[in-house]
């Protein structure tokens, strides 16, 4: 066991016996855990076992085998096919195609579909995210007021032989304007079986405890879909961690955790739907003079036309437009 494993040990051991002696005489009186500087990114609740809690603050996520029941996904997938067919208009949704699949001429409609991104105005699919399930695993990271931030259900698609359904090693922060980083979580459900040959995640355990690193668009010959930014420069000696699931299985991780996914070398359709959760006292930064200054102004541009709208709107406008709150008090986002 490394030394900060055993520290974060003895730190936990303590703060079970303070917290139950505290509980214990000040029953009645609304009660504020101490959160030492060991237990940085998770908080203290009940749902987190310490062997787990010890597992996000080292690894910078957590898989939960079985988490998202059967009838609930199957029922996001039914959904997903009736918005392919274009049977409902969601406001707001964006519909994304894989560049390889954009520009070529002869997929059928479903067929070209990769990903749905902001499906917060469609209720049935907006189910995923206020879950009890998923909630209670959220609170840990984020706290009790939670704002859902970005929505998310990517249809990986059978590689085009372009090598475009790849995406890039990136941390999600990059894209997001509000802070702190550890009261952001994302949550990632397997809608069917993934693994290494269909694209499943591929993680950097541990690199949640560095900083936002430079991302722009990796230099891929086949080219490389939109706002899919990859980080400049990471140790490819990091050791890797492909998350293989099931249907149902759920990881949780940190905004700054490296991660990205492989190739679809399979005929079917990889299917997975997200949500990022951030605690609403978050508040929003500029990111002016930062590296995310270039995402910025191409989420700026994209929802102009989206919106309608002049370049009047910020990056942090775009987030608090789609922002929406699963539980507990809309504070700052
Ligand atoms: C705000 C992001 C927040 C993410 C936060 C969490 C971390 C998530 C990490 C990611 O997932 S990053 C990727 C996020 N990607 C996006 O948000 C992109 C969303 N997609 C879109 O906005 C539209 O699908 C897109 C602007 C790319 C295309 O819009 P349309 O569907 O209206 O496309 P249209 O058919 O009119 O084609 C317009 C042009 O876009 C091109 N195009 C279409 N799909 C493309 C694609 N996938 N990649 C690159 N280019 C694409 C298309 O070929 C064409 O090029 P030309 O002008 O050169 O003819
Ligand atoms: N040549 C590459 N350059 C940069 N990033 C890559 C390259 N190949 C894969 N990746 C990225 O590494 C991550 C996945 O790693 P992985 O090695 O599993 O993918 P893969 O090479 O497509 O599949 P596999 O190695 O399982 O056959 C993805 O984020 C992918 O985009
Ligand atoms: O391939 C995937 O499903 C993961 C995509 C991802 O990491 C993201 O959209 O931020
Ligand atoms: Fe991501
Ligand atoms: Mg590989």
């Amino acid at each position: 066991m490394s030394r900060a494993t055993e520290r974060l040990k003895i730190v936990l051991n303590h703060l079970d016996r303070s917290n139950a002696a505290r509980a214990s005489f000040t029953s009645s009186q609304n009660v504020s855990y101490h959160h030492p500087q060991a237990l940085r990114y998770t908080l203290d609740t009940d749902t987190l076992s310490p062997e787990q809690r010890i597992a996000y603050e080292e690894d910078g996520f957590i898989l939960i085998r079985n988490l998202v029941s059967e009838e609930d996904i199957d029922r996001f997938r039914a959904e997903f096919e009736r918005i392919c067919k274009r049977e409902v208009q969601i406001p707001g949704l964006i519909v994304m195609r894989d560049v390889a699949i954009a520009k070529s001429e002869f997929v059928a409609e479903e067929k070209a579909v990769s990903k749905l991104q902001d499906f917060q105005e469609d209720p049935e699919l907006f189910r995923y995210c206020a879950l009890p399930e998923i909630l209670k695993y959220v609170e840990c990271f984020t706290g009790p007021n939670i704002m859902a931030m970005h929505t998310m259900l990517i249809n990986k698609p059978p590689d085009a032989g372009k090598k475009t359904s790849r995406h890039p090693m990136h941390q999600d922060l990059h894209y997001f304007p509000f802070r702190p980083a550890d009261r952001i979580v994302c949550s990632w459900t397997a809608m069917e079986k993934v693994n290494r040959q269909n694209g499943c995640l591929v993680v950097l355990p541990g690199t949640h405890k560095g900083t936002l690193l430079e991302h722009n668009y990796p230099e891929w010959e086949g080219g490389v879909n939109k706002m899919y930014h990859g980080v400049r420069n990471y140790d490819p000696q990091h050791p890797r961690v492909h998350l293989e699931m099931e249907k149902g299985d759920t990881v949780f991780f940190h905004p700054l955790l490296i991660h990205g996914s492989g190739m679809n070398q399979t005929k079917g359709f990889r299917k997975a739907i997200s949500c990022h959760y951030a605690s609403a006292d978050c508040y929003y930064i500029d990111v002016k003079g930062t590296t995310q200054e270039n995402i910025s102004n191409e989420v700026k541009e994209i929802a102009a036309r989206k919106y309608g709208v002049d370049d009047t709107i910020t990056f942090q406008d775009t987030w608090a437009l789609r922002g929406r709150l699963v539980q507990g008090e809309r504070i700052s986002l």
